[in-house]
């Protein structure tokens, strides 16, 4: 398994991609075969630990099924702002709806990201018909992908469990769909000279929960950062799924996982990004507190309890700056 990843990864260097993150085969995967979980589970603590992202292939969406949301996310994008403001955002209390270009600084300190976005919910409030979707039919596109996404973080949450010497469904009790959501998001060419100094496509920043699920298209633009401070690019792969740590995992974790700093330079090169986050973030209520496994002489407990609510409300409010209630 080692030496074929390692053979991937030297032919992926000759093709000239930069394949800076390792790259994870969940095709042997089922729920109930242990020894396939342990090999997993090897693998990703070994990436969240060192870069804190991972690529991971064959987890059970199919490319023709992430193809056709980024069908439905371009035609959203390509509708006029008057219309795409019919689903404005409605806060962070809510989490849904549409962010036009500079609406949100991923980095407080830094000017508007170059960006336009929609994130999606399913939770209590979507039942009650509160929240301002776009169409029907872009709803049931939405909850479809949602769906296969959730399933595929299930798998992914089990293999985690087995990492750190947890119950099997430890992560699946927790997250039920209050705060789990999926973006859309979109990144418009731009011409260098209308960019203002620092400004990013999306300013560094760290995701706020359990793990995200980024699909990119093959536009680039996405940089991770090392220990170091160095920033590198992730570059695009076909039929992979980026994931990162969250800050919630790397509260639990002790930091033994790291939840990494991530940015998205501005499209200069008169090609537009389209890009799909699903951010897995555990239900309000839930309590995180260090793991016992993550502790020891070595790794003291650097972290209290905090309940995710708190964390959760506390990142969304710092860094969406217009709240079209
Ligand atoms: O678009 C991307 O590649 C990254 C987006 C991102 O990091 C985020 O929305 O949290
Ligand atoms: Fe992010």
């Amino acid at each position: 398994m080692v030496r074929n990843l390692h053979r991937r990864h030297d032919n992926l260097r000759r093709k000239g991609r930069n394949v800076y993150i390792p790259v994870i085969d969940f095709a042997g995967y089922k729920d109930d075969e242990l020894s396939v979980k342990q090999a997993l589970a090897k693998q990703i603590h070994e990436a969240l630990h060192v870069h804190g992202f991972m690529a991971i292939k064959n987890i059970g969406i199919s490319s023709a099924e992430v193809a056709r949301i980024f069908a439905v996310s371009q035609a959203f994008f390509a509708l006029p702002e008057a219309q795409k403001l019919r689903s404005a955002y409605l806060g962070a209390q809510y989490n849904f709806g549409f962010q036009a270009v500079c609406d949100e600084n991923l980095d407080p300190s830094k000017p508007g990201d170059i960006k336009e976005t929609i994130t999606l919910r399913f939770n209590q409030h979507d039942r009650a018909n509160r929240f301002p979707w776009p169409s029907a039919e872009f709803r049931q596109d939405a909850q479809y992908f949602y769906q296969l996404c959730l399933n595929a973080t299930f798998r992914l949450m089990r293999v985690l469990s087995c990492a750190l010497s947890l119950p099997d469904d430890y992560f699946i009790k927790v997250h039920s769909d209050e705060n789990i959501s999926l973006r859309l998001l979109h990144y418009p060419a731009v011409a260098q000279d209308t960019v203002m100094d620092q400004q990013l496509g999306c300013g560094a920043h760290t995701d706020y929960g359990l793990v995200t699920l980024l699909f990119q298209d093959n536009a680039g633009g996405l940089e991770i950062q090392d220990r170091n401070g160095q920033w590198h690019d992730v570059e695009p792969m076909a039929d992979t799924i980026i994931i990162n740590t969250g800050d919630l995992m790397e509260r639990w974790s002790n930091g033994i996982y790291r939840s990494t700093p991530h940015r998205v330079r501005p499209q200069t090169q008169a090609k537009d990004r389209y890009s799909i986050a699903f951010f897995v973030d555990p239900a309000s209520e839930t309590v995180i507190e260090t793991l016992p496994s993550c502790i020891s002489e070595d790794n003291p407990n650097r972290y209290g309890p905090i309940t995710a609510g708190e964390h959760l409300q506390e990142r969304l409010a710092a860094t969406h700056l217009v709240l079209r209630t």
